[in-house]
């Protein structure tokens, strides 16, 4: 089963009735990371470890949230609710039970992402978040990280922390598709700098509408053979001629 993910209102309460499902490009727009694995079968030994080795997770440890296995469990899931950021990734891979990581998607509205077991989630530095359980009211999860770990959450408010910052950052650079579509970003897109960016039709269209306005005028205004070579100077100069 695919993750689950829909918005949630800012209290948990008014949150159970619509679960409507989000794309899961919904995660990749805000730098979420997952993957999911079978934790009873052998194979997923060697798929964690790959995925350990490619992002350099080296640090491993265990944690049950559990109401009889942990101590302060109640304050603790309080302070797991509370709306915080990391200055590190938080990597958890859940091997029993379910719980909700809720995420700040780019108009800060609450994401919500269940987790299941199997899966592995990758929340990127700076995300604001928070996390509770599901109705099974446990849970089993391997706490990755790189490096020496790392457990401090900052709560929000953070807009001074520079890793929040970095990540605002990065959010905005890689999802300005206002911009896609204008003629000057073209060059953009030929480096390969942001092919994959949402092309927004309405402004594509915004553009072409421009042109043809202008050539209508054109054709209104001179003499049809001058029209016709001032068209194919003008497709040539605006780059849309086809090569032959
Ligand atoms: C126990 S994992 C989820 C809670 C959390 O966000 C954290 O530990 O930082
Ligand atoms: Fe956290
Ligand atoms: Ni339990």
């Amino acid at each position: 089963m695919a993750l689950q993910v829909w918005t949630v209102g800012e209290d948990d309460e008014d949150l159970k009735n619509h679960r409507e499902l989000l794309p899961l490009s919904k995660l990749q727009e805000i730098g979420v990371l997952y993957w999911h694995l079978d934790p009873k079968r052998p194979e997923s030994e060697e798929e964690l470890a790959k995925i350990r080795k490619d992002r350099g997770y080296n640090y491993m440890d265990h944690l049950d949230i559990c109401p009889g296995k942990l101590a302060n469990f109640e304050e603790k899931l309080k302070n797991f609710f509370t709306e915080h950021m990391h200055a590190d990734e938080e990597i958890r891979y859940n091997l029993e039970g379910g719980g909700y990581f809720d995420v700040r998607d780019k108009d800060d509205k609450w994401v919500r992402i269940w987790i299941k077991e199997g899966d592995i989630i990758v929340l990127p530095a700076g995300i604001y978040h928070r996390f509770a359980l599901d109705a099974a009211n446990h849970v089993k999860l391997m706490k990755l990280f790189l490096g020496e770990p790392v457990w401090i959450a900052h709560n929000r408010p953070q807009e001074d922390h520079p890793v929040w910052q970095e990540y605002v950052k990065r959010l905005t650079d890689d999802n300005a598709g206002g911009l896609v579509g204008a003629p000057w970003t073209s060059s953009l897109l030929a480096n390969g700098k942001k092919k994959d960016w949402p092309i927004q039709s309405s402004k594509l269209w915004k553009n072409n509408s421009t042109y043809v306005c202008f050539f209508y005028l054109i054709w209104l205004i001179v003499p049809p053979p001058l029209f016709s070579v001032f068209c194919s100077h003008a497709l040539y100069l605006l780059d849309v001629m086809p090569e032959n």
